[in-house]
């Protein structure tokens, strides 16, 4: 028996937003006001019907020229013989002007209009995906077909944020202005960091910020990203620990040795007291309603935090990801130079923050350039070029700063330094060899830590407030000092 239809036939037809660019288009020919609202993010090419395209980007470009833009002054860039239905183009754009009903209104249709655009989009990748999922081609993998999906979704969500294109000042201010004051007292738009002296110099995460935390190996990022997302989580940021290089358990056993101030090694092996014991408890029972989460992740790649990342901000949502560490994520695009690698995975991390409007920190491995540098003379303090991936990373990032602890670099110089002579009568006068200096200055940084900001969109760098560490815990705390001024504090360190 034949079927007479396929299921296909049934599909209901796909929606439009026709009334939305017809009302955009009237309202722009009404006022060029309304085209700059939201000529910043809406391209001809989101129009669902083809002729609107066109009109838009007509009467867009009299309109960037300085020149009025009415049906009138649009009238000779049209084709004469276009007709819609029964009408003259012309006839067609004036009524559109005619039944425009508000300018105001224009954001609103034009984000209909996006949408719409993105929903198409959405069904094409859908369908896309159907196809390759059902007929894999040799060389593709599955991993493969999501990790491209997953770009292609992820330009989608982009699209409508694009905030590239000129907007008017007059149009922008006051929308700057209402926002910045619904942001001063919104609590919920800014994470704050675990310590007073960190938010001092670097102001509060903010949602949709990339910032870079550089460390030496062993200089403390992961302590420090534990404390902070445990933190965070108790004031009711939802935060996650993307951790690639120590595993979810050991994650959150270090959490809990930081928040119980339990020794991390008596934890390790398991040699509590009963206080230990009992603290350790009371952790774990506060730990069940925290929205703290940790997640293990083994290789990886930019696209495989993208997924993760997307599918948590849709499951439980997310305030916060901390990644631990650059170094561990497999760059993008291997055929091309490594610079542009490396930076393609900080724009990337930069485009995910924004897209999915949550803070991403993402720790940095400092390389072992100040070793020469040492050995040339210079002080051991990080600057920027130091990242891994060089300075140029910091153009992706909104805060960037340094968790500096001279006193692990000092224990590893030391032993190295060739063994120096003094004279009785230097001795005498009070002189010291180099390694007697370091060794002071060793005593002097035990247990000392330093902010160093080098970037902060939003305000000057400059202040580098220092902090406590303890090794024990592995926990950071306010050294309890005044905040030292610009860049002194750690002078000689
Ligand atoms: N399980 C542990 N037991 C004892 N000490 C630890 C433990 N984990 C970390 N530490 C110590 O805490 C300090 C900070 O380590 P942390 O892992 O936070 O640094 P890091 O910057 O993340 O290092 P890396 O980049 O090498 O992972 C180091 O001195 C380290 O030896």
């Amino acid at each position: 028996m034949n079927v007479p239809y396929s299921s296909q036939d049934f599909r209901p037809a796909l929606p439009d937003a026709i009334e939305a660019e017809q009302a955009l288009l009237g309202a722009i020919l009404i006022s060029a006001d309304a085209y700059w609202r939201v000529a910043g993010f809406l391209k001809p090419q989101h129009f669902h019907e083809q002729l609107h395209g066109q009109l838009y980007e007509t009467i867009g470009t009299l309109i960037a020229e300085g020149r009025a833009a009415t049906p009138i002054t649009v009238k000779p860039y049209l084709p004469a013989d276009r007709m819609v239905g029964e009408m003259t183009l012309f006839e067609y754009i004036v009524r559109l002007t005619s039944e425009a009903v508000t300018v105001s209104g224009a954001y609103d249709f034009a984000r209909a209009i996006i949408e719409m655009w993105a929903r198409h989009q959405l069904i094409g990748v859908a369908q896309d995906l159907d196809t390759l999922a059902r007929n894999m081609p040799i060389d593709m993998t599955p991993e493969k077909i999501i990790a491209s999906s997953a770009d292609q979704l992820t330009r989608i969500a982009q699209e409508g944020n694009e905030r590239a294109g000129a907007t008017k000042y007059g149009v922008l201010l006051p929308n700057a202005v209402s926002k910045a004051a619904q942001a001063s007292t919104d609590t919920a738009a800014r994470i704050p960091w675990f310590l007073p002296e960190i938010t001092e110099a670097l102001g509060d995460i903010r949602r949709g910020n990339l910032i870079g935390l550089m460390s030496d190996s062993g200089g403390g990022k992961t302590s420090f990203s534990l404390q902070q997302c445990r933190h965070a989580a108790s004031k009711g940021f939802r935060s996650a620990f993307f951790s690639i290089e120590i595993t979810e358990e050991e994650s959150a056993l270090q959490a809990a040795a930081q928040q119980s101030q339990i020794s991390l090694g008596r934890i390790d092996a398991y040699t509590l007291n009963s206080k230990e014991a009992a603290d350790l408890e009371t952790e774990m029972s506060k730990a069940v309603d925290l929205p703290f989460y940790i997640v293990g992740f083994g290789e990886c790649s930019l696209s495989d935090i993208r997924i993760k990342a997307e599918a948590m901000v849709k499951s439980q949502g997310l305030d916060l990801i901390v990644i631990d560490h650059a170094k561990m994520i497999t760059l993008p695009n291997p055929k091309d130079m490594f610079a542009e690698r490396i930076n393609a995975l900080y724009r990337g991390l930069k485009a995910l923050a924004k897209s999915l409007n949550i803070g991403i920190v993402i720790l940095i491995q400092r390389n072992d350039d100040w070793k020469q540098r040492w050995r040339a003379g210079s002080e051991l303090r990080p600057v920027m070029g130091d990242a891994y991936g060089g300075g140029s990373i910091k153009q992706s990032l909104d805060v960037w700063f340094s968790l500096y602890r001279p006193e692990p670099l000092y224990r590893e110089l030391i032993p190295t330094m060739p063994p120096e002579y003094l004279s009785k009568a230097q001795k005498e006068e009070g002189k010291k060899t180099r390694k007697e200096e370091m060794i002071q200055k060793l005593e002097q940084c035990r247990g000392r830590a330093w902010v160093i900001n080098h970037k902060r969109r939003r305000g000057e760098p400059g202040r580098s407030p220092e902090i406590a560490f303890d090794g024990e815990y592995t926990m950071f705390k306010s050294a309890g000092a005044e905040l030292p001024p610009a860049f002194e504090g750690f002078e000689g360190f």
